[in-house]
């Protein structure tokens, strides 16, 4: 198990001097479990929490107002608690304060935020909905793909990786020279994506990452994703984007998981009357699983 959320819960501070006293109930009780490699949809219309479980999970909510509950496993170690060899050291393991298991799991919601910053990326990725609040449009994007590498793994040949990494989403070493209002929308995806693939965390969670893009783009990123030895978290309304890449769905209602399954069975049979009106919207849109 690579990933296993378990009973998260977001609630948004209500704001200050609002006609609403009660805080927004963004998740409610949220439970899914992601595997090495696979490729994991979520499911849900606007509105539903999507991009709030992205942002818990890499600890920016904050920021927001937001109050997490829950745990969110991960089967990774920061460093400073690491074993050369990954696994966490016996005085971690010891402290009943320590949200890191004896297994080697750590509780993402518990980390302290230095902590947390040492894993993303390197564990990690967000890939956010706007690609370019990801992006700091003051330095090229080689650059920066090769400084957050470098941040991770100061032994890495970073310009390799950020070369390998552009030209693997067709971005090619000539963009690595860009500033990103020099790219399109789609290429600063996958600028993004390239600045994960480069850092090769085991978990990349991307957020609606075609919204907004051409039919040849939305395409090329799907495929991009499908490629990809790491386990992808694919965060989406777009039910037809989810057929063709997750191999498992859970559908997001209301801040709460309302069904999940095979992608296969969820779309082919789905018991729950909100899956079955995104289904059948999809289906009238022209379609079909296989
Ligand atoms: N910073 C915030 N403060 C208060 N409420 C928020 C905040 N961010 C999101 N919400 C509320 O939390 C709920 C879930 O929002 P979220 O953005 O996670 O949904 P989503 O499924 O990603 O939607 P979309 O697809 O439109 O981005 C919504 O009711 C939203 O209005």
């Amino acid at each position: 198990m690579l990933l296993d959320i378990d009973s998260l819960t977001v609630r948004y501070r209500p704001s200050a001097g609002g006609a609403d006293p009660d805080p927004v109930r963004a998740l409610d009780d949220v439970s899914l479990r992601v595997e090495r490699g696979e490729t994991y949809g979520l499911l849900g219309e606007s509105g539903s929490g999507k991009t709030t479980l992205a942002r818990a999970l890499v600890g920016l909510l904050d920021d927001a107002g937001g109050v997490v509950r829950g745990r969110a496993w991960l089967d990774a170690v920061p460093p400073a608690w690491a074993n050369p060899d990954g696994t966490p050291r016996a005085a971690v393991v010891a402290d009943d304060a320590s949200p890191v298991r004896a297994d080697g799991a750590t509780d993402l919601l518990a980390l302290p935020d230095g902590h947390l910053r040492d894993l993303r990326w390197a564990e990690i990725a967000l890939v956010p909905q706007r690609a370019m609040g990801a992006l700091d449009p003051a330095y090229t994007v080689g650059a920066q793909i090769r400084e957050a590498v470098r941040r991770h793994d100061s032994d890495a040949d970073a310009g390799r990786r950020a070369r390998d990494a552009l030209d693997r989403l067709g971005l090619g070493a000539t963009r690595a020279g860009d500033r990103p209002h020099e790219l399109s929308g789609g290429e600063r995806q996958r600028a993004v994506l390239a600045m994960a693939l480069a850092c090769d965390p085991a978990l990349i969670v991307a957020d609606e990452p075609t919204t907004g893009l051409d039919a040849v783009t939305r395409d090329r990123i799907l495929d991009d994703i499908a490629s990809l030895d790491a386990a992808v978290l694919l965060v989406s309304h777009d039910l037809a984007a989810l057929a063709e890449t997750a191999t498992r769905l859970a559908v997001l209602h209301d801040g709460r998981v309302v069904e999940t399954g095979p992608t296969e069975a969820v779309l082919g049979e789905p018991t729950n009357p909100h899956t079955a009106a995104l289904r059948d919207a999809w289906r009238l849109g022209g379609g079909a699983w296989d």
